[in-house]
């Protein structure tokens, strides 16, 4: 991704179903389960850079012992960030009682964050600051056990503001406007009356007040509190929950738009948004990681009972294909085959672009996420080099001569190494206009292997603001003087925002959008432009499942392909010599790549919700108003 584009959140949730000393006992230390939370928060780290955060419970603690612990941090680096703030207690622990050191008892009672049930975040931002506050997980404490709530999630919902005010009629006053604090209150909330029912029905039994805790614990309906609570969430989302006593529940949308993935043997339960994080932490083969169903949640009960449940009757699956192309690591088995594909079938195309001239053409990648679809493209590439070698051995077969054959042999896809990023520089570059030389050197390319004849064929996972492209690396790409560039896209032409937990708000920054609104301009017919808004205002007061989406008119005259040329005109400025063609992969191609996440609203303006709707209908009010705030 050269657009630097804020997305996604992680999870990672681990119970340990046995007690703390048969871990000391089988793997040396009774912070095992720290230890994994700590891999597998760092094999997330792509999901989440803004913050990162741990808590962890101790089950049966005695009253007045400590049992929930929790770190967050919103540090340059989050996740070492919180470990070594973990690490640096322990260890102190360690130093000033050495006696610790083989008696689990003691470490359970004394130190803090090891326990039997860990909740971690890696944090990317949809809504709010990115204060150390805004960082999960959140907390919702009582001196009642059960009513201790931790949340945590990857989401994004389309309805806070309204959500908001719903808490507000029941009577409460949220201390502030996080829409994590608003979603935590509400399952709070029916947490509240739950246990207050309960509380009532031990009563009833004649039990003692005493003698009610852990009677509520133990018949707390979490699917209940959740079903009531997520009854008009309107949006994507892995939501994850601890309760002090050590239920523990995560909740998927019922699209199933943001990714949940389990697994359990006689030792752990653990879920997380990706499968490769699992595989590799706990070391379990491709199937015994399961995927958690849309609208259902995974379930485990403090006695260590896990049981699956549908809170929500689940949508049309609508999973975001956008974890496939770029959210998620490319090592999991699936997406790794996904991406390569999506390499593959974007090369017809390409290949017409260059006139299936592979001798005078370098292909290359943008680092590092196209890498794998750089693969796919290439093993396309070699197929058509065949095909070309095949077609000359036939016509020559009868004049064949060995030399000849050689010659013909000796035909490669050439592929180089073009762009690297500079990382480093992107950290100190600020927002100046000035500063436009500094940031044309974000990426920086490889000398000496582009001749002035040739094409040079880039792949890119996506575009979407086409700032990076058109500031950096075409300037870069083009200082290689090549014939032609062909920036390719992995990904289909992304014309609508997202409210589904990636950070792409606002119409106007796409540059999709950009282009639409100039091919109007060109062809004299921009007073649609305004047509759309009338019509979108007029739907501001509707219900949401009434609202359609009007943005799609403005795509309507074009087709993908005028669309691309008017991005690449407007993402190449005047000083570029190359010719500058841009390819995107066709939204059919992406649905044959990844079968499975269908999820397509960036592309489409198919949206899954129906909040999705009011937010393209808002984001285009507030385009045409030029109102900067969100559409959600
Ligand atoms: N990317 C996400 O999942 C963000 C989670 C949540 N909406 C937040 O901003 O904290």
């Amino acid at each position: 991704m050269s657009d630097a584009l804020k997305h996604e959140c992680g999870i990672a949730l681990v119970r340990l179903l046995k007690p703390l000393e048969y871990y000391k006992e089988k793997y040396g230390t009774a912070f095992y389960g720290v230890n994994k939370m700590y891999l597998m928060m760092e094999k997330q780290h792509n999901r989440g850079q803004d913050g990162a955060g741990f808590a962890s419970i101790k089950m049966d603690v005695n009253p007045g012992e400590r049992y929930i612990s929790r770190v967050r941090s919103n540090a340059a680096q989050p996740i070492q960030d919180i470990f070594s703030q973990i690490n640096e207690r322990i260890n102190l622990e360690f130093s000033q009682h050495p006696e610790y050191k083989d008696d689990v008892a003691a470490q359970k009672k004394n130190i803090p964050y090891i326990g039997e049930l860990f909740l971690g975040h890696v944090r990317y931002g949809t809504f709010g600051l990115n204060s150390v506050e805004n960082v999960h997980p959140f907390l919702r404490q009582n001196n009642w056990m059960h009513r201790n709530l931790i949340i945590a999630g990857n989401f994004n919902m389309t309805n806070t503001n309204e959500l908001f005010d719903t808490l507000i009629k029941l009577g409460m006053h949220p201390k502030e406007k996080a829409d994590t604090v608003t979603v935590m209150e509400k399952i709070g909330h029916f947490l509240d009356d739950a246990v207050r029912k309960l509380y009532k029905k031990a009563k009833a039994k004649g039990l003692s007040k005493q003698e009610a805790s852990p009677y509520i614990a133990k018949h707390l309906n979490v699917a209940k509190i959740l079903r009531r609570s997520a009854a008009d969430w309107d949006g994507g989302y892995a939501m994850a929950g601890l309760l002090g006593h050590g239920d523990a529940f995560v909740l998927r949308d019922p699209a199933g738009i943001r990714p949940a993935y389990y697994y359990q043997d006689d030792e752990v339960v653990v879920v997380a948004s990706e499968r490769p994080a699992i595989q590799t932490v706990f070391n379990v083969p491709f199937e015994e990681v399961k995927e958690l169903e849309p609208g259902n949640a995974i379930i485990i009960e403090k006695n260590g009972k896990m049981k699956l449940s549908e809170i929500l009757p689940p949508l049309e699956r609508k999973s975001c294909s956008f974890e496939r192309i770029y959210f998620s690591r490319g090592s999991d088995a699936e997406i790794y085959q996904e991406r390569k594909m999506l390499g593959k079938l974007v090369m017809p195309k390409v290949l017409e672009s260059i006139d299936y001239d592979t001798d005078n053409s370098v292909f290359s990648f943008i680092p590092n996420t196209a890498e794998t679809s750089f693969y796919g493209m290439l093993e396309a590439a070699q197929d058509e080099l065949n095909k070309q070698k095949n077609e000359a051995i036939l016509k020559e077969r009868d004049s064949l001569t060995e030399e000849r054959l050689r010659e013909i042999q000796a035909h490669k896809v050439r592929t180089e190494k073009i762009a690297i990023k500079d990382v480093k520089l992107r950290t100190f570059i600020t927002d100046d206009s000035s500063r436009d030389d500094l940031v044309a050197h974000v990426y920086d390319v490889t000398y000496g292997v582009v001749k002035t004849d040739d094409n040079l064929v880039i792949i890119d996972d996506s575009i979407v603001r086409g700032t990076t492209l058109k500031k950096s690396i075409l300037k870069m790409l083009d200082r290689l003087n090549p014939k032609q560039i062909v920036v390719v896209s992995s990904a289909p032409q992304i014309r609508y925002p997202d409210c589904y937990g990636i950070d792409m708000a606002r119409l106007e920054d796409l540059v999709a959008f950009q282009a639409a609104l100039a091919l109007h301009k060109d062809r004299g017919t921009y007073t649609i432009v305004e047509d759309i808004y009338q019509q979108c205002k007029k739907q501001v007061a509707m219900e949401d499942a009434a609202v359609i989406n009007h943005v799609k008119k403005l795509y309507a005259p074009f087709s993908d392909e005028e669309i691309s040329d008017k991005i690449a005109e407007i993402i190449s400025e005047e000083n570029i010599k190359a010719k500058v063609k841009l390819i995107f992969q066709s939204v059919d191609d992406l649905h044959k790549a990844c079968p499975k996440n269908l999820g397509d609203w960036y592309f489409t303006g198919n949206y899954p919700t129906a909040g999705g709707n009011r937010v393209v209908n808002r984001a285009y009010i507030n385009f045409f108003e030029g109102n900067p705030e969100r559409a959600y």
